[in-house]
């Protein structure tokens, strides 16, 4: 059954309208950041704004508007692969990433939480000046409506709601789930009697405990609320906000003054190259796998990268590709001989029990269609000191460490000068209780999924040739530091402490190939381990970072480009460290906020 007929958009354009439109800002790719600021910077009538999109339109699928729906893989950009791991098994991996109007947003797992306060002070310890989390709390409030909870159904299900740090009037539509299944009770139970604390609103600025998961589900409707749909579909009407989709970006034009003019494009399915201009500015939001390789295409890169491909350099940038970092994930399968039905597992297992279901979300917006597909309603969020007795012995030692010894041959000394401080940042955060170093989340049926929040690897995304629609290179180096493997095993053996908890262990869940309760030997679980790990959480991040350019940043606190004008880099690549949990929440509230800034700076707020 379709949920939602087939949209229609009144201001897409084609290569010839562009051609005959002269724009303020050109802002390539139409993913989270891109769309916010596009349909900010548009409520003002006198500025045109074009958005040029890889991927196409969504159409209201029920696998894009359904939470527990199946996963929406048409819209990703598949294959995007990364080089072989070498920490991995030499291994290649899929990178994740959407590719549609409304970008990851479309395809997400729509899990909506914000980081620690710290994590954020952390990001102005680093030069980020006026992105603490007072900075940006009004604009995590501005970027949403969420929708209170039932207040007998919040109790009943272990969570509390805090009014005041939500928004009730913003474009993005966000709710808790009004259903859970029986066995995250008892999953709950087992994680805080392993010593983690019940968190509070966990939109509050502490990131640490055991969650009730919000997520970017409209709590009226119970759909996915995408990008595409807070903000582009209500103000499709301005006649100033167009689209290109189907058409990537190859390229940032610059006159001889450095100031970004206009960009380069070409149908994504292969076509002529075609201009567009910009009288006032060029936002890159293509995303932390491509905005750094538009750069570098671009001529804003390392010289050295750009003239082995002969680019002219426009501006030499070392950090441009540099600091790339996800949080590599791992899933641990379980054979749960004692469990509680329905679970998950369930829909998938009981045709008729899954029908139901259905009927229920589509009469009533309850049951588990309201949930992510394949995920429950709970998160353990623990700091590494209630995850480990050993966190104060791995902390010795890494911070012992040469803080250069892991990084990609190499590094420029201002990259290198950044990962000094940043690692420094980590391993005290690390120290304390107010940033958790991994997500542990029991599906209720057979698996355990975990996330390594606070990675101190760092790897690079690299142009391998000048032709724009070829993959970049993606080198994640996942645990290419040995204290990544370190902190993943700290992580997998609290896991197993959670369930051996009285309350998870009645149902007696056991690990499954290729891991055995059986084995505890950490050299052999390390193994398994680098077996199983994923490079990617798909949070990637900070490849154009919000440092001085002394610490191998690459733009300002406006986040504008170094040594060029006209530039501004809106993504995840901005970030200068990857924040606990999922970016949705904060990629939303940064486009407001660099929406504001730009406003500001044409008079226009
Ligand atoms: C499978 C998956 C699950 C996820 N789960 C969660 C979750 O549960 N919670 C959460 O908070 N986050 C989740 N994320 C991450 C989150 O969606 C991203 O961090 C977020 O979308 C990043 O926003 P962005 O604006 O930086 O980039 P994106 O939203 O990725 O937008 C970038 C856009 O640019 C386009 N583009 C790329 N190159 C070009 C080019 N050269 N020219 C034109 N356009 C281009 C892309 O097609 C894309 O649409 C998930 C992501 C994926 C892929």
């Amino acid at each position: 059954a379709a949920l939602g007929k087939a949209p229609k958009f009144a201001t897409v354009v084609s290569p010839r309208d562009v051609a005959d439109t002269e724009y303020d800002f050109i802002i390539a790719g139409g993913g989270i950041s891109g769309l916010t600021v596009a349909d900010r910077l548009t409520e003002d009538p006198s500025i045109n704004v074009l958005v040029i999109e890889t991927g196409g339109f969504d159409q209201n699928e029920d696998f894009v508007l359904v939470p527990g729906s199946f996963f929406p893989v048409p819209y990703m950009w598949l294959p995007l692969l990364s080089v072989p791991q070498p920490a991995l098994n030499n291994k290649v991996f899929n990178i994740p990433a959407g590719k549609v109007v409304g970008g990851g947003s479309v395809v997400n797992g729509m899990v909506y939480v914000r980081p620690s306060k710290e994590e954020l002070k952390a990001w102005e310890l680093l030069g980020a000046t006026g992105w603490d989390w007072n900075d940006l709390l009004p604009y995590y409030k501005k970027s949403e409506t969420f929708t209170p909870p039932d207040p007998a159904f919040a109790a009943a299900a272990n969570f509390s709601f805090d009014p005041s740090v939500h928004g009730t009037s913003g474009p993005v539509k966000a709710s808790f789930p009004n259903f859970y299944f029986e066995g995250s009770r008892n999953w709950f139970q087992a994680a805080i009697s392993s010593g983690l604390k019940a968190a509070g609103d966990p939109m509050a600025g502490d990131a640490t405990g055991v969650i009730f998961i919000p997520s970017v589900v409209n709590g009226e409707t119970r759909t996915r609320s995408h990008a595409r749909i807070s903000h582009y579909t209500p103000v499709q009407s301005r006649p100033n906000y167009h689209i290109l989709d189907s058409h990537t970006v190859s390229k940032v034009l610059f006159n001889a003054q450095k100031k970004a003019i206009g960009v380069e494009y070409l149908p994504t399915a292969g076509g002529q190259t075609l201009t567009a201009h910009a009288k006032k500015e060029v936002l890159l939001a293509a995303g932390a796998i491509h905005t750094p390789q538009i750069l570098q295409l671009s001529g804003v890169g390392p010289k050295k990268l750009l003239e082995k491909f002969s680019i002219p350099v426009v501006a030499d940038l070392p950090g441009v590709g540099a600091n790339f970092h996800d949080q590599p994930s791992i899933i641990i399968p379980y054979n749960v001989t004692n469990n509680i039905h329905p679970n998950v597992g369930t829909l998938n297992e009981d045709p008729a029990y899954d029908a139901a279901q259905r009927a229920l979300y589509d009469t009533s917006k309850t049951g588990p269609y309201v949930l992510t597909r394949g995920l429950s309603s709970n998160l353990a969020l623990p700091p590494l000191c209630k995850t480990t007795s050993k966190c104060h012995s791995i902390l010795a030692s890494a911070a012992l460490t040469n803080p250069f010894k892991y990084l990609p041959e190499a590094t420029h000394p201002t990259v290198k000068a950044g990962y000094a401080l940043q690692r420094s940042m980590i391993l005290g955060q690390l120290a304390g209780d107010k940033v958790p170093v991994s997500m542990i989340h029991w599906d209720t049926a057979n698996s355990v999924r975990m996330y390594f929040f606070k990675p101190l690897s760092r790897g690079t995304v690299q142009i391998g040739s000048t032709d724009p629609r070829q993959t970049p290179l993606i080198d994640p180096r996942t645990n290419s530091d040995p204290v990544d493997e370190e902190l993943i095993l700290a992580s997998f053996l609290k896991n197993r402490e959670i369930m051996n908890q009285p309350t998870m262990a009645v149902l007696n869940p056991l690990e499954a190939a290729p891991f055995s309760n059986s084995v505890t030997d950490e050299a052999q679980l390390k193994r398994i381990l680098a077996e199983v790990a994923e490079p990617s959480s798909a949070h990637q991040c900070c490849t154009a970072a919000m440092m001085p350019k002394l610490l191998g940043g690459v733009v300002d606190s406006k986040m504008r480009v170094y040594d060029v004008s006209g530039l501004r880099v809106i993504d995840t690549s901005f970030w200068p460290m990857v924040l606990t949990a999922a970016p949705t929440a904060t990629t939303y509230a940064s486009g407001e906020k660099i929406a504001d800034a730009i406003k500001a700076a044409y008079g226009l707020l």
